[in-house]
């Protein structure tokens, strides 16, 4: 068997294009969306992550608000820039590129923000929206990879969905969202304390791999015809390895090329957050 791509850069420029169409709606009503992100730091890859954000911004016709710190900037420094953007009446939307460098506290600067312009779906607000089922803005990479199952058909109710990897913008979330009634999935969630993580793989119909270790799925351990999102993001050589062995594909239904595949998703389910905030709050 030869697994069928979930190819998320096609399914992100599809979503982009419709993004488009009703972010041109909106300023037809005198509405324009605005999102706004804060940078901290000289991280390449978060740089290249928070510039393919603002030129996807330009794509679909959002305004683009950018901050950055110097790596040297102080806790307060970061909460000062989140007091501003949360003051900013062109800012609708806005995210705090995740990881902060070193010695600096992320959950306080998430708590900081106003709910109401959290794009990411990361503030306590919304997480605890999601988790008691309240609509509110969803974290990107989890809905990006239940829109890339959707998409292409892959069924995830009644699934077992496996999620390697517990980190807050993966693994834990994902969880909540593929649980609900609407979504209505069985989710075991392993990490680093999981016993043998091969018994559960060999069960599951989904298998999303969060964990970045580089080809931590083999093929032996992947039911036949499984689907397979691999979100690791591990470098070598400067090339992306991600968590998911190249042999998956010969085993698997369906696999998500990396890069190429639950990456580009995000980025356009960011801009989707963007835009639906902005529809709810001009009561479309
Ligand atoms: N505030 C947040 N921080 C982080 C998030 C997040 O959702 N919110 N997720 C990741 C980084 N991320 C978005 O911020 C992100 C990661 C990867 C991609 C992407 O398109 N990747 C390309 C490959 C890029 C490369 O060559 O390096 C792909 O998969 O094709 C987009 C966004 C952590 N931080």
């Amino acid at each position: 068997m030869t697994a069928q791509i979930l190819d998320g850069k096609a399914t992100a420029a599809a979503i982009k294009s419709e993004l488009a169409a009703r972010v041109a709606a909106l300023k037809a009503k005198g509405v324009t969306p605005g999102l706004g992100t804060v940078l901290v730091g000289d991280d390449p890859g978060s740089r290249w992550y928070v510039n393919g954000k603002h030129r996807d911004c330009a794509e679909v016709g959002i305004a683009s608000i950018q901050r950055e710190l110097p790596a040297t900037a102080t806790q307060e420094d970061v909460e000062n820039v989140v007091r501003e953007l949360n003051a900013d009446p062109a800012c609708t939307g806005y995210i705090v590129q995740l990881p902060l460098p070193k010695g600096l506290d992320q959950n306080p600067v998430l708590e900081l923000m106003d709910p109401d312009k959290d794009a990411d779906g990361l503030h306590p607000t919304s997480l605890g929206r999601l988790a008691l089922g309240i609509e509110g803005p969803l974290p990107c990479t989890p809905l990006g990879i239940v829109e890339l199952l959707r998409r292409h058909g892959v069924e995830i109710n009644g699934a077992e969905v496996v999620v390697i990897g517990r980190g807050v913008t993966v693994g834990r979330s994902i969880g909540l969202l593929l649980t609900r009634r609407s979504e209505n999935a069985t989710v075991t969630l392993c990490h680093t304390g999981t016993r043998d993580l091969g018994y559960h793989l060999r069960k599951a119909d989904i298998v999303v791999a969060a964990a970045g270790v580089p080809h931590l799925v083999k093929p032996e351990d992947v039911k036949p015809g499984a689907a397979v999102l691999d979100v690791g993001v591990s470098r070598s050589e400067g090339k992306i390895v991600g968590d998911v062995h190249p042999g998956v594909a010969e085993v698997a239904g369906w696999i998500s090329p990396n890069p190429g595949g639950v990456g580009p998703m995000t980025r356009a389910m960011l801009l989707n957050n963007i835009v639906e905030a902005a529809e709810r709050r001009a009561g479309v």
